[in-house]
């Protein structure tokens, strides 16, 4: 079983504006309400692609339950903590541009924290465990070590989509794959990045320290893959971007569920980029369909390879 964790799940509340005024009054044309966080996210572009997967994470209060309602009415598998405090509410604006306001979360006690550890270590080397996002304050700074640590002492291969050093310390327990995206990757090795010769660099980096592979996103751009002896590049049909939350964890998916069907790398690499431009190009997550409407517009090219 693929397990996703979502330390911090949220309502993503997206809201739609013709243009949008900054301290004046603005009239929504239209509103969605998702479960969201980037696990949960993980998780329903996986149903989308015929993967089963449990949500794992914490929730609380009325949002909680409205997320853990809506998981489960589209059939995914859940098995939340319940905390005291309400899950948080991220509003997503959409003008001219895109804004994004994230809430801080709920804290999460030392209880509900070995409660979380518990379900990791009953884990096998059958299961599959995905961890992303933002972790709460009250946690410590080094959980997704921990995680990763006790994936790698199980042998349960595991991925890591996260910033700075929360995925940073990762590495040494050999993360299937990372996904940062460029920004990420410039952040976690205060670098700048120009072209692609710059973002080869700074993933083998990541290599180095342990990763067996590394995806990086690049937007509009597509995305770039380095594995231990060959380097891909994706690039993305023209569309029209209507809502881009998400798309990364929707490129996690893609990836992650073309290993679970056997994919070749680089058919693996191609589900991942059309999961996330698939998700760009749509008001919610990618659906099935979506998906395979631009899985044969997505170009990959072997950019360097032994
Ligand atoms: N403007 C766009 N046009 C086409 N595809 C896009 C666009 N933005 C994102 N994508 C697709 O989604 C993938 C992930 O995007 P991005 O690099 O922005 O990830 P991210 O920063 O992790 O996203 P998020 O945090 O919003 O989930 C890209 O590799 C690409 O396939
Ligand atoms: O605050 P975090 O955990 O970094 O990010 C949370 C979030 O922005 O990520 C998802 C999109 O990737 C959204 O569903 C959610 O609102």
């Amino acid at each position: 079983m693929i397990y996703t964790i979502t330390l911090n799940p949220s309502i993503d509340y997206v809201m739609f504006t013709q243009d949008f005024d900054l301290g004046g009054l603005n009239r929504a044309t239209r509103t969605h309400k998702f479960a969201g966080g980037k696990g949960i996210n993980v998780s329903r572009v996986l149903k989308a692609l015929d993967q089963p997967s449990t949500a794992l994470g914490y929730i609380g209060g009325f949002p909680g339950a409205f997320i853990k309602n809506e998981l489960e009415s589209a059939y995914i598998h859940t098995d939340f903590i319940l905390v005291e405090e309400d899950t948080r509410i991220n509003v997503k604006l959409k003008g001219d541009t895109e804004t994004e306001i994230n809430a801080a979360g709920p804290d999460v006690n030392a209880t509900n924290l070995e409660a979380l550890l518990n379900q990791i270590k009953v884990l096998t080397t059958e299961d599959y465990v995905i961890i992303a996002g933002s972790v709460p304050k009250s946690m410590p700074d080094d959980i997704y070590a921990t995680i990763a640590q006790i994936c790698a002492e199980k042998h349960i291969p595991f991925v890591v989509d996260a910033e700075k050093s929360l995925l940073t310390q990762t590495l040494p327990y050999h993360p299937e794959f990372v996904k940062p995206n460029k920004v990420e990757l410039e952040e976690m090795f205060n670098l700048t990045i120009k072209d692609d010769h710059d973002t080869i660099q700074a993933a083998r980096l990541l290599m180095e320290q342990g990763a067996k592979h590394v995806l990086v996103s690049l937007g509009g751009e597509g995305a770039i893959l380095v594995t231990a002896d060959a380097c891909y590049k994706a690039t993305v049909p023209n569309g029209k971007v209507i809502n881009t939350v998400g798309s990364g964890d929707s490129t996690v998916a893609g990836m992650v569920a073309g290993f679970a069907q056997n994919k070749s790398i680089e058919e693996s690499f191609r589900q991942a980029v059309s999961c996330g431009t698939a998700t760009a190009f749509t008001e919610d997550l990618a659906t099935s369909e979506q998906i395979a409407a631009i899985i044969n517009k997505v170009t990959i090219t072997k950019i360097e390879g032994k």
